[in-house]
């Protein structure tokens, strides 16, 4: 079945994503997440106690995109460092683990976080063009949100190092915050060719969850079974103002 994309200029496209810590849970997630017809499934496995044991990563990889029919999977390891699970894998560790997904096309889509080392992350680019896995080159900041042209840079980044997508997610700490993610959104929409995933965490960057698909966000996060983030919203709700904005201004 062919699976959905991730593209620049439409309707951003809804990801829930799966924080199971054992198999069981994440495949219990996985069902009632399915039941909720999301665009994108994302499987956080930093969030999976085994997460050192490379075979059985790739094997529930594998497992979740079979059942995940036209929903691509986006495999993410978040480091601790980005607002993440404390794991046993160094950086370079959490690259091989990419790479070995990218080599089983266990996944349409590896996050990469920015800030790796550049020969990791054009070794891991590599391993992905052989298998047609697309690359999203990402940057988080939990704790404030960076000035526009720092957003607007760090998306440029992405770009720059030739991966497939951008995305940034950061805290605001006022709603003047949320508009400057916003805004830097906009203008990279306007420079970028690659598709971006921006959004603005917490009770005030909860809006740009619903309407950052009309400043250039390709994708949105939801709830289908548990948060991976603060200030995310129910799917089903979700939908519900996407449509909203969709049918008042088009694609
Ligand atoms: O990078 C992101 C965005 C996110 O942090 C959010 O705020 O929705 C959720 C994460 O699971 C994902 O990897």
């Amino acid at each position: 079945m062919a699976k959905k994309q991730i593209e620049p200029g439409t309707k951003p496209l809804i990801c829930t994503p799966l924080v199971g810590t054992t198999k069981e849970l994440i495949f219990e997630q996985l069902q009632q997440v399915l039941s909720k017809r999301p665009d994108v499934i994302e499987w956080r496995a930093d969030f999976f106690q085994d997460i050192a044991n490379t075979d059985a990563v790739v094997a529930i990889a594998k497992q979740i995109q079979a059942l995940c029919g036209d929903a691509p999977l986006i495999f993410t390891i978040r480091s601790q460092f980005e607002g993440g699970q404390p794991i046993a894998l160094s950086d370079a560790e959490v690259i091989e683990l990419d790479a070995a997904i990218c080599k089983a096309a266990a996944a349409e889509y590896v996050d990469c976080e920015l800030r790796n080392d550049l020969q990791r992350i054009n070794k891991l680019r590599q391993a992905a063009s052989q298998s047609g896995t697309k690359i999203i080159g990402s940057f988080h900041n939990f704790h404030q949100t960076p000035s526009r042209a720092d957003i607007v840079n760090k998306l440029a980044e992405a770009a720059e190092k030739q991966l497939d997508v951008a995305k940034v997610a950061v805290m605001p700490q006022t709603l003047e915050d949320v508009l400057t993610l916003l805004s830097a959104t906009l203008e990279a929409k306007s420079r970028l060719s690659i598709p971006l995933i921006t959004m603005s965490m917490g009770k005030y960057g909860m809006v740009s969850r619903m309407i950052g698909g009309v400043f250039g966000t390709s994708l949105t996060f939801a709830v289908g079974a548990q948060a991976s983030a603060p200030g995310q919203v129910p799917i089903e709700e979700l939908r519900t103002v996407l449509q909203t904005v969709e049918n008042t201004m088009g694609n």
